[in-house]
C-alpha cells in the first residue's frame, strides 16, 4: 500500500491557541481511515487544512506524491480531494439535482464563448453530462426521493447523503467525511458503513472523522486518534480502543 495523503508536521495556531500539534500522519491509498478523539481535539480543523479551507501555521501536505500545501480549495478539489461538511452546507435555492451536478461541474471542462461555436464542450452537453453524473451518485448514496426536490424539504439523514453524493460528483480519490453519521439511528448507521464500504471498494479513499464508535470500529481499517491536537495513537481499531493513553484521553473528556 502506499500513502495518497501525506501529512508532515502540521501545526495550526489561532492567535495564541495551537489547535494542531505538529501532526505528522499518512492515508493509504484504497482504505478507510478515521480519525476519533475527544470534542475540540482539532479534527474539523485537520480537515480544514487538508482541504484548503485554512491555510496551516507550519508544516506540509502531501498528495499523491504532491506538496500541495498553500493551493486554494478549489484547486485541492481538482487534485482528487473531496469533503462534506458537519454542519450540512447545501444550496437552499438549488434542487438536490443540482446540488451535486455542482460537484460534477468541477471536474468537467470549463464553457464559455465557444460554447457558442458548437464544440465538443459546449454548454448543453456538459450539462447533460453534469446531470448524469449527479443521478448515478444519488443512487450510489441510495438517495431514493425525486432529484427536483429541494435541500430543505429533506431529513438532515438525507442532506447528508446529498453532501456526500456532490462531493463523490468531483470524482475525488480521497474523500474526506466529518461526522457523517451525526443524528442517525443506528440501522440508518449502518446503511451508510455500508456505502462508505461501497465507495471505498469502487476505487476510492475514504478518511472519516466520527463520533460514532460501533460505525468506526465495523469500517475502518485503520485508526488514528486526536487530543488536544496531537496524535496520541493510530492503528488497527481493536489496538486503538485497548491503548491506555487513548482511553485516558476519553476519560479525562468526560
Ligand atoms: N477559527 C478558529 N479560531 C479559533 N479557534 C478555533 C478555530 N477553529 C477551531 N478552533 C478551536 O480549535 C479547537 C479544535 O476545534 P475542532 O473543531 O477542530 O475540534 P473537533 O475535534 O473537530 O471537535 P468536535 O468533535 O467537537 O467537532 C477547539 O478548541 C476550537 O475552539
Amino acid at each position: 500500500m502506499t500513502a495518497l495523503l501525506e501529512l508532515r508536521s502540521v501545526t495550526q495556531r489561532f492567535g495564541g491557541f495551537t489547535a494542531l500539534d505538529d501532526v505528522s500522519c499518512s492515508i493509504e491509498a484504497g482504505s478507510i481511515s478515521s480519525l476519533i478523539g475527544p470534542n475540540g481535539a482539532g479534527k474539523t480543523t485537520l480537515f480544514n487544512v487538508i482541504s484548503g479551507l485554512v491555510m496551516p501555521s507550519a508544516g506540509s501536505l502531501g498528495f499523491n506524491g504532491t506538496d500541495y500545501t498553500g493551493r486554494r480549495p478549489d484547486e485541492i478539489v481538482r487534485l482528487g480531494i473531496a469533503r462534506n461538511f458537519q454542519q450540512v452546507r447545501l444550496f437552499p435555492a438549488l434542487s438536490v439535482i443540482e446540488n451535486v451536478m455542482v460537484g460534477a461541474h468541477l471536474r468537467l471542462p470549463r464553457t464559455g464563448l465557444l460554447d457558442f461555436m458548437g464544440g465538443p464542450f459546449n454548454a448543453d452537453r456538459v450539462d447533460r453530462l453534469a446531470r448524469s453524473i449527479a443521478t448515478e451518485m444519488l443512487d450510489l448514496v441510495e438517495f431514493k426521493s425525486a432529484g427536483d426536490t429541494h435541500p430543505q424539504q429533506l431529513t438532515l439523514v438525507d442532506q447528508r447523503r446529498i453532501e456526500i453524493a456532490r462531493a463523490l460528483a468531483s470524482d475525488p480519490r480521497l474523500l474526506l467525511l466529518d461526522e457523517p453519521a451525526a443524528g442517525m439511528n443506528p440501522s440508518e448507521s449502518n446503511q451508510l458503513g455500508a456505502i462508505i464500504r461501497k465507495i471505498r471498494d469502487l476505487g476510492r479513499t475514504v478518511l472519516l472523522v466520527e463520533h460514532n464508535m460501533r460505525l468506526v470500529m465495523a469500517i475502518s481499517d485503520h485508526v488514528s486518534v486526536l487530543s488536544a491536537g496531537k496524535v496520541i495513537a493510530t492503528g488497527t481499531p481493536s489496538s486503538v480502543q485497548a491503548d491506555p493513553a487513548v482511553i485516558a484521553a476519553y476519560l479525562g473528556n468526560v
